[in-house]
C-alpha cells in the first residue's frame, strides 16, 4: 500500500506514470493496490479485469473524481452520473455526436483548421499544444451567446445545445438551465484538452517519423489534388478513405494513450478472481499498461501504424475507454484529427524547435512546452 495515506501519491504525480505503473506492475502482477490521494485503490493492468469492472458489472462501480473537478465543469455533467439520469444525457450527447450529425460538420471543421494552419505559416515559432487548445476556446466563449438566442428565437437546432435544449423525459419535463449549463460545458472540457494533445503528439510523430510522413502525404496531396481539379471541396467520404492517416492516428491514440487509466468507485463488496475489492475502495483500469502490453502490441515502445492493419485484439485497445461511459465523442474526435492532418500534410512542412524529447504532464500528456514548432506553408494557391 506505499506509506500511510500518501501511498503511491507522490511516485504517481512526481514523475512519469508509466513508470509507476510498468514497475508496480513488474513486481505485483496485472492487480494490485495502493492509496492514491489518501484514497485505498485496485489497479487494474489486465484486459479481463477492466472489462469486468467497465462493462459486465459496470453498476457495481461508479465513477469517481475530485470535487474540485465536479465544481469546475458542473455537477450535473454526465460523466459523474450514473443510472437513468445518466443514460438520459448520454442519449442526447451521443445523438448529437453521432456520424449521421457530424458528418455536416466537415466544411466548418476544413475551413477552421485550415485558417489555423494559414495563421501559423512563416517560420514564428508556435507553441503547437498550446495553438491546438485556442482554436477549441473560441467555442466556450460563444455558448452562452448562442444559448440567449436559441431560447429567444425558439429555435429548434439538432446539435448538442438544440438536444439539451429540447429534450423532455417521460414525465414531460425539461432539463433545467444548470443541467443545460454543465453538460454543454463538460462536452467542451472534455473534448478540449484531450483532442488537442493527440493532435500535438501527431504532428510529433508525423515530424520524427519522415518515411511515414511522406506516405501520409501522398495520400492527402493525392486528395487534395483531386479537390483542386474538380473545384471541391473535402468531403465526408474522402475522410473515410484516408487509410494510412486513420492508422497512424489510432497508432498515436495508442502511443500516447493521453487517458492513461480512469477511476471508478465500488459501491459495494465486489469479488474478482478470488480477489476482494471492498466497498468505497477506488478502482483504476490502467489503459495505457494494456497499449503498452508486448502481449498485445509487438514492440510496443515503437511507433509503428502498420500493426492497425490487423484489428487489434478484443479489450485491448481502449483509448476512448469502454462500457456505459465510454467516449461518445470518439467520432468527431477521430474526424478533426483527420481533418486536421488533411490540411497539415497535404499544405504544409514543420520543423519542432528545442529538445525532441521528453513530456509534461498537465494533466494529458503531451510533448515537452507543448512542442514548439515552425511552420511554413509549401504551396500558396
Ligand atoms: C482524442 C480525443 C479524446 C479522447 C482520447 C477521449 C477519451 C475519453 C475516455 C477514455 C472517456 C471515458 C472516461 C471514463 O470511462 O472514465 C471519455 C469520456 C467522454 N468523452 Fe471523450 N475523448 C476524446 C474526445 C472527446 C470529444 C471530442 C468529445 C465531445 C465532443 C468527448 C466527450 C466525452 C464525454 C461527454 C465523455 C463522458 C461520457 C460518459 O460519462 O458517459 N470526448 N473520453
Amino acid at each position: 500500500m506505499g506509506w500511510p495515506f500518501i501511498g503511491g501519491t507522490l511516485q504517481l504525480y512526481s514523475q512519469d506514470p508509466n513508470i509507476f505503473f510498468a514497475s508496480k506492475q513488474k513486481r505485483y502482477g496485472e492487480i494490485f493496490k495502493t492509496h492514491i490521494l489518501g484514497c485505498p485503490c485496485v489497479m487494474l493492468a489486465s484486459r479481463e479485469a477492466v472489462r469486468f469492472v467497465l462493462v459486465t458489472l459496470a453498476h457495481l462501480f461508479k465513477p469517481t473524481y475530485p470535487k474540485s473537478k465536479e465544481k469546475l465543469i458542473g455537477p450535473a455533467a454526465l460523466f459523474f452520473h450514473q443510472g437513468d439520469y445518466h443514460i438520459r444525457l448520454r442519449k442526447l450527447v451521443q445523438g448529437s455526436l453521432s456520424p449521421e450529425s457530424i458528418r455536416n460538420l466537415v466544411a466548418d471543421i476544413d475551413a477552421m483548421t485550415a485558417s489555423t494552419l494559414e495563421s501559423w505559416h512563416g517560420g514564428r515559432i508556435i507553441n503547437t499544444f498550446h495553438e491546438m487548445k485556442k482554436a477549441r476556446k473560441r467555442l466556450s466563449e460563444i455558448l452562452s451567446e448562442i444559448i440567449r438566442e436559441r431560447k429567444e428565437k425558439k429555435l429548434l437546432e439538432k446539435d448538442l445545445l438544440g438536444c439539451l435544449l429540447n429534450s423532455k423525459d417521460e414525465n414531460g419535463e425539461v432539463l433545467t438551465d444548470d443541467q443545460i449549463a454543465d453538460n454543454a460545458i463538460g462536452v467542451l472540457f472534455a473534448a478540449q484538452d484531450t483532442t488537442a494533445s493527440v493532435m500535438t503528439w501527431i504532428v510529433k510523430y508525423l515530424h520524427d517519423n519522415p518515411k511515414l510522413l511522406e506516405a501520409v502525404k501522398s495520400e492527402q496531396k493525392a486528395i487534395r489534388k483531386q479537390n483542386e481539379e474538380e473545384g471541391k471541396q473535402l468531403n465526408w467520404s474522402q475522410t473515410r478513405n484516408m487509410p494510412v492517416t486513420y492508422r497512424v492516428i489510432l497508432e498515436s491514440l495508442r502511443m500516447a494513450s493521453i487517458i492513461s487509466f480512469t477511476f471508478r468507485e465500488a459501491v459495494a463488496d465486489v469479488e474478482y478472481k478470488g480477489y476482494i475489492i471492498p466497498k468505497g475502495w477506488k478502482v483504476m483500469p490502467l489503459f495505457r499498461n494494456i497499449h503498452h502490453d508486448p502481449e498485445f502490441f509487438t514492440d510496443p515502445q515503437k511507433f509503428d501504424p502498420s500493426r492497425f492493419e490487423v484489428a487489434p485484439k478484443p479489450n485491448t485497445f481502449m483509448p476512448f475507454g469502454s462500457g456505459v461511459h465510454a467516449c461518445p465523442g470518439n467520432e468527431l474526435a477521430k474526424l478533426e484529427m483527420l481533418i486536421m492532418t488533411h490540411n497539415l500534410a497535404s499544405n504544409y512542412r514543420w520543423e519542432a524547435v528545442g529538445s525532441k524529447s521528453g513530456i509534461q504532464y498537465g494533466p494529458f500528456p503531451v510533448p515537452r512546452h507543448g512542442l514548439p514548432t515552425k511552420f511554413w506553408k509549401e504551396c500558396i494557391s
